[in-house]
């Protein structure tokens, strides 16, 4: 069986794959994140996705044969997408943006080995109840937007916001665990290898 490499350097994608039991390793996977003009948020995460893929096989040294995973998550409000917040005014104004509204989440996978790559773009909706200024400025404080994109994370201190979601949730997380395991099956890699029961 081939040996997987997951290029990313979020914890949350390591968490996310590793609850359905796939040893891996995990590789950085540094690019450039910054969108191509005219480019349609789903095409912006798979290029991304793939990107992060491509990159990971570059840090990786192995004599026997490999795959790698990259992904990209993205909030998308009316056709735009919003990024990781890079201040307290940016997370702000974005959270306001989302407040009692419905926006979509876009999630991309990527997997290659040395011959091949497949994709998936994984869009799910999600609908937030209103938020107050001062709820925004309290959730900034608290340390948990900053590194999410669209300035919140639904598996954390912003489930409260969440007032519905139609899609899947680990896509949201970061990583869609259905589509995964299909892309995995794919290219000979199977899923429940280790067993947490919890
Ligand atoms: C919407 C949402 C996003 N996020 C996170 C998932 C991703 O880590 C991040 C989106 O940024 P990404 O650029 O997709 O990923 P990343 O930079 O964190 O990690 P890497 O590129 O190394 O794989 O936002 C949550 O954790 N919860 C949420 O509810």
């Amino acid at each position: 069986m081939k040996r997987l490499y997951l290029a990313s350097g979020s914890p949350r994608r390591r968490e996310l794959l590793t609850q359905i039991g796939v040893p891996f390793s995990a590789v950085s996977a540094d690019i450039d994140e910054t969108p191509i003009d005219q480019e349609s948020p789903s095409a912006y995460v798979e290029r991304l996705a793939r990107g992060k893929a491509e990159a990971g096989r570059g840090s990786v040294v192995s004599d026997e044969p490999f795959c790698v995973l990259g992904a990209d998550t993205a909030v998308v409000l009316d056709g735009k997408i919003l990024g990781k917040p890079v201040d307290q005014a940016d997370a702000c104004a974005m959270l306001m943006m989302l407040s009692g509204c419905e926006h979509e989440v876009l999630t991309a996978i990527a997997l290659l080995d040395g011959e091949r790559c497949e994709s998936r773009v994984v869009t799910s909706r999600v609908r937030f109840r209103d938020i107050s200024r001062e709820e925004a400025a309290a959730y900034w404080a608290s340390g948990e937007p900053r590194d999410k994109a669209g300035g919140y994370g639904i598996q954390g201190l912003g489930a409260v916001f969440v007032a519905g979601l139609n899609g899947s949730y680990s896509a949201v997380v970061g990583l869609p665990l259905c589509e995964t395991a299909e892309l995995l099956g794919h290219f000979g890699i199977p899923c429940w290898q280790t067993r947490n029961a919890h």
